[in-house]
């Protein structure tokens, strides 16, 4: 039997050889699951110089009208300067304006023994390293010749206040994401505020999804008396989408071999990998297992590459297989609902997602079972329980073990892991959990 953490290093390793790495431009990435293939440094200062925080007038800290420095003697010169003397004579410190800095406008430098109105994100005169904000002057935005404060320059106008520093977000030359890192929305905006439009990322793999059986019917087509709904076409679509998977098509196909090899056919030239539901195990009429000795007998006996079926160490999902069939990479999951799901939390999704076997792909906790009574677990075998992880790090089984019982994953909002060496269960024990809300 092969161990969990075997299979999905074949799985991961399968799903590896298939990855090639593009640009994404990142204004098409909004939406799409994306897994960074390279790590990203930043070619340029975030923010791109010193700007304001602050609605407000930019000075000086060391300018003598702040330090209280006696200014050699001069006339007055500008109407401004006129203004702010007469201010100053009513007790509160003004100082003559500059012209205005809008936001996106390069300033003049500041001049001595005056200020300069800034708005929030407007670039910092050179020689000015404070802002006083509007609120903290008389007259606001309203005058264009002077201002006067509500507080001495000495409290207001201290260095560095309301400014924030070029590079304070992102340095150049700063490493901002590693390879194996998920281009999230706000990993997306800190590419684009160094300036770069585009990303490098691991191409979505193109994968066609085959569900299987001549007892499966497409939902709200007619039934047949001993015939079920498709559920796993539309789950594991769904799930591998999730995982950054683009899907070619999900199909559906009979137990007869030759359809499935003439319906994937039709598919072939667009797909990267094929993810089966069903067919696989000791049955007599196991579409995968009868087209892969199809194939192996076509081929004179030798497998061509052919599918390794395996039994996997775990329940449910025991049933695996993977290799090539129809000319394509594929993995073939085992067909009750619960199984696949499981299969592609623990080996598909993690493969896709570039996480390499040894890391958890999911949140992980530590967590008390809650238990009306002991429960056995099956020996040797990773037992995967639906269950609702409560904050407080107990942990409650949802529905029983069996594979068939979908409702109860669709209520799930992580999956306890039991041991392969753990054969019972109890209330109390700590088991760990995966959070997959
Ligand atoms: N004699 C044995 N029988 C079985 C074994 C075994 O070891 N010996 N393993 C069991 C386990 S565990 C699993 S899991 C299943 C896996 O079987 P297959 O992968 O061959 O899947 P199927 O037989 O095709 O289907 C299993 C089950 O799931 C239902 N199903 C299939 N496709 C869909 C679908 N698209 N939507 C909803 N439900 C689906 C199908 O009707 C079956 O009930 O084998 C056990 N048997
Ligand atoms: O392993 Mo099967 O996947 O239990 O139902």
């Amino acid at each position: 039997m092969v161990t969990v953490s075997e299979y999905r290093r074949t799985i991961f390793d399968l799903v590896s050889r298939l990855r090639r790495s593009e640009e994404v431009p990142l204004a098409a990435s909004a939406g799409h699951v994306l897994v960074l293939a390279e790590d990203v440094h930043s070619p340029a200062d975030v923010p791109p110089f010193d700007n304001s925080q602050m609605d407000g007038f930019a000075v000086s800290s060391e300018d003598p009208a702040v330090t209280g420095a006696q200014a050699p003697a001069a006339p007055a010169q500008t109407a401004g300067d006129v203004r702010a003397a007469a201010d100053a004579s009513f007790g509160g410190p003004a100082l003559p304006l500059m012209p205005m800095v809008p936001a996106g406008r390069a300033p003049e430098p500041l001049r001595r023994r005056h200020a300069a109105p800034v708005m929030t994100g407007s670039r910092m005169p050179a020689g000015a390293d404070c802002v006083i904000p509007v609120e903290q002057t008389a007259d606001g935005f309203e005058r264009a010749d002077a201002v006067s404060f509500t507080e001495s320059l000495g409290e207001l106008a201290q260095p560095g206040r309301f400014v924030r520093r070029r590079g304070s977000d992102t340095a150049a030359g700063e490493r901002i994401a590693r390879a194996g890192e998920r281009l999230s929305p706000a990993l997306a905006g800190v590419l684009a505020s160094c300036g770069l439009a585009h990303a490098p990322v691991w191409a979505p793999l193109r994968i066609l999804v085959v569900s299987t059986g001549d007892e499966v019917v497409a939902p709200g087509a007619e039934r047949g008396e001993a015939q079920i709904f498709d559920a796993n076409g539309i789950a594991v679509t769904g799930a591998l989408m999730a995982a950054g998977a683009r899907i070619v098509a999900t199909l559906h196909v009979s137990d007869d071999p030759a359809d499935l090899f003439a319906q994937v056919g039709r598919w072939a030239a667009q797909t990267d990998l094929v993810v089966s539901m069903g067919g696989i195990s000791q049955g007599a009429r196991e579409v995968i297992r009868l087209a892969a000795a199809a194939e192996a007998e076509g081929s004179g006996g030798a497998a061509a590459g052919g599918m390794v079926f395996d039994a996997v160490g775990m329940q449910p999902g025991g049933p695996q297989a993977h290799g090539r069939l129809a000319g394509l990479p594929w993995i073939a999951l085992p067909g009750n609902p619960v199984s696949s799901l499981v299969s592609i939390e623990m080996f598909v999704r993690p493969a896709l997602l570039a996480v390499p076997p040894e890391r958890a792909p999911r949140p992980v906790a530590e967590a008390r079972l809650e238990l009306a009574a002991p429960q056995d677990s099956p020996t040797g075998k990773l037992q995967v329980r639906r269950a609702h992880l409560r904050p407080d790090a107990t942990v409650e089984l949802i529905s029983g073990p069996s594979s068939h019982l979908l409702g109860a994953y669709a209520r799930a909002d992580a999956l306890a892991l039991i041991g392969a060496e753990t054969t019972q269960i109890a209330d109390g024990d700590e088991v760990i959990v995966w959070s997959i809300a």
